[in-house]
């Protein structure tokens, strides 16, 4: 084996195929998942072979979501979209790439087009072959794969092929490697002969471009050049261009969390955090405990957020125990608490979740953080929480319908949080959302106007809210019963509030002060 690919060796991604077996044969171009920064280059290039494995990935990857990866969604029955689970991330030559349904085990060859082109110009084609003897010690027992018979060989750069197969009862399309090394070919049969799609790199693009664009959503997933990180050579340098630096702090934030996440789910794969919520206690009503406080005091339901430092107020509180001012919450009256995890903004992390969860605090809890993927949810209900953040200028509606319907399956409720009317707009044409939060703040420049909550309450919306029965929270911002009686007045049940509350000596009485009465017990 050549190159520098490399495969895991965690056996934890061999999960079967729920649709059916689906092939991808030939994919060229970077776009294909093959980063140029993965091709090692040098002045005495010739053209490379190596053995990869493609793997799909289905989910929270609308931004450069790898070609391939692309087209296996459009192929794949709209129903499973949402159902598919990606289980762990393999660091090999697909860079991004999450494990789906099905592997396709390719050869690549990189050829050099031009004597010193820049990084694009280098084209790869991935051809599909059997596996050599090295890598298939390595792949045994973890991939199901079936080989490619030569008729079926694309050489075409910039496009995608892609079959869909149709299994077999002959068929060993999940025989271990090394069986179909040895000679068994049944799987190839079963390849339709008809292409069933066809995509243009450039298409895919545009697809990608139109989902974003036509849900206003500016905040991009991942820096779309890549990182400012290049490799030429033996050298490597840094070059700061429009693509790889975010445009304001909640790009940053999500950039940064792309990281994060990547890193802590190959520490806890997705089916081990499954395994742990067997022994986790069972979530607790979040909207229900809202709407009780709300009919109990007359004034909207408490979620007092435990919040020490945030990037545009800095530290909050030095001596900040969350577990104490968790309780002092409680007992002064909140319905429900927020409790933020990120750690490199907020200096939060899902320690205090758990703390406070082991502590007996009974209120429900809202793990504040930034979930740009489903395993997020996951690790937040491990961890103990029982309602998550989902921030609509940071996720796609297919991204929200889904992560909802994961919540729904785990008993979970979803705030999910709006800034501006189209926001608004697209969360209420979501089926199945119950909670919708209003930031008043706005996450990209951090300008607060308590007026937003009035603004996307107003007309029509408000008037579809009340016969959705759609719960609305206020949050940010709220420092005086004055705001308090403004926001409710604007028509929300619930506020949100950190700032004003975590200041205080006393928390808990910050809350009598906060609302004017004791509104405890
Ligand atoms: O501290 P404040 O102004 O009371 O705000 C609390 C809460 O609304 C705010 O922390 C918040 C609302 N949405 C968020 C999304 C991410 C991080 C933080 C937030």
């Amino acid at each position: 084996m050549h190159g520098r690919v490399q495969y895991s060796s965690n056996g934890s991604f061999a999960t079967s195929t729920s649709t059916g077996p689906i092939r991808l044969f030939v994919i060229a171009g970077n776009c294909s998942g093959l980063h140029p920064r993965d091709i090692p280059i040098d002045n005495k290039w010739t053209d490379r072979e190596y053995w990869t494995l493609l793997l799909p990935c289905l989910f929270g990857h609308q931004y450069r979501m790898c070609l391939p990866c692309v087209c296996l969604r459009s192929l794949l029955p709209s129903d499973s979209k949402g159902s598919l689970f990606p289980t762990t991330l393999v660091p090999n030559s697909f860079g991004r790439a999450q494990v789906g349904p099905t592997y396709v085990f390719c050869k690549v060859i990189i050829r050099r087009t031009k004597v010193s082109p820049p990084l694009s110009t280098f084209k790869a084609s991935i051809l599909p072959a059997k596996a050599s003897e090295e890598t298939s010690e390595k792949m045994e027992g973890l991939v199901s794969f079936q080989p490619f018979p030569s008729s079926v060989i694309q050489r075409r750069f910039s496009t995608v092929y892609l079959h869909r197969l149709t299994r077999s009862s002959s068929s060993s399309s999940c025989a271990p490697l090394r069986a179909q090394q040895s000679g068994i070919t049944g799987g190839s049969e079963s390849v339709s002969s008809a292409l069933e799609g066809k995509v243009s790199e450039q298409e895919v693009v545009i697809y990608q471009d139109e989902v974003v664009a036509s849900q206003g959503i500016r905040i991009r997933r991942r820096p779309p050049t890549g990182p400012p990180l290049h490799y030429v050579g033996p050298f490597e340098f840094r070059l700061q261009n429009e693509g790889n630096t975010p445009r304001n702090i909640l790009e940053e934030i999500v950039w940064n969390k792309d990281k994060e996440v990547t890193l802590m789910k190959e520490k806890r794969p997705l089916y081990t955090l499954k395994k742990a919520l067997e022994t986790v206690p069972p979530p607790r009503d979040f909207i229900g405990a809202l709407r009780s406080a709300h009919q109990r005091t007359g004034l909207p339901g408490l979620i007092a957020e435990v919040k020490k430092a945030s990037p545009s107020r800095g530290i909050l509180r030095e001596d900040f125990d969350p577990v104490a001012i968790a309780q002092a919450y409680e007992k002064g009256g909140a319905a429900c608490l927020s409790v933020l995890t990120d750690e490199k903004y907020f200096k939060g992390s899902f320690e205090n979740l758990q703390a406070i969860r082991e502590a007996g605090v009974k209120c429900p809890l809202l793990c504040k953080e930034f979930i740009i993927e489903a395993w997020q949810i996951y690790y937040g209900r491990s961890k103990g929480a029982d309602a998550v953040l989902l921030i609509a200028s940071v996720l796609p509606d297919l991204d929200i319908k889904y992560m909802i319907k994961i919540c729904k399956i785990l008993g979970m409720a979803t705030l999910v949080e709006v800034h501006d009317e189209r926001e608004m707009d697209r969360v209420l044409a979501i089926e199945g959302v119950e909670l919708i939060g209003i930031n008043n703040r706005n996450l990209e420049a951090f300008e607060v106007d308590i007026g937003i909550t009035k603004r996307l309450l107003e007309g029509e919306r408000g008037e579809l809210i009340r016969q959705k029965d759609i719960l609305v929270v206020g949050e940010s911002g709220l420092f005086t019963p004055e705001d308090i009686a403004f926001v409710q007045e604007a028509g929300v049940k619930a506020v949100l509030v950190g700032e004003s509350l975590v200041k205080q000596s006393d928390p808990g009485q910050g809350i009598s002060a906060l609302f004017g009465r004791d509104v405890s017990g």
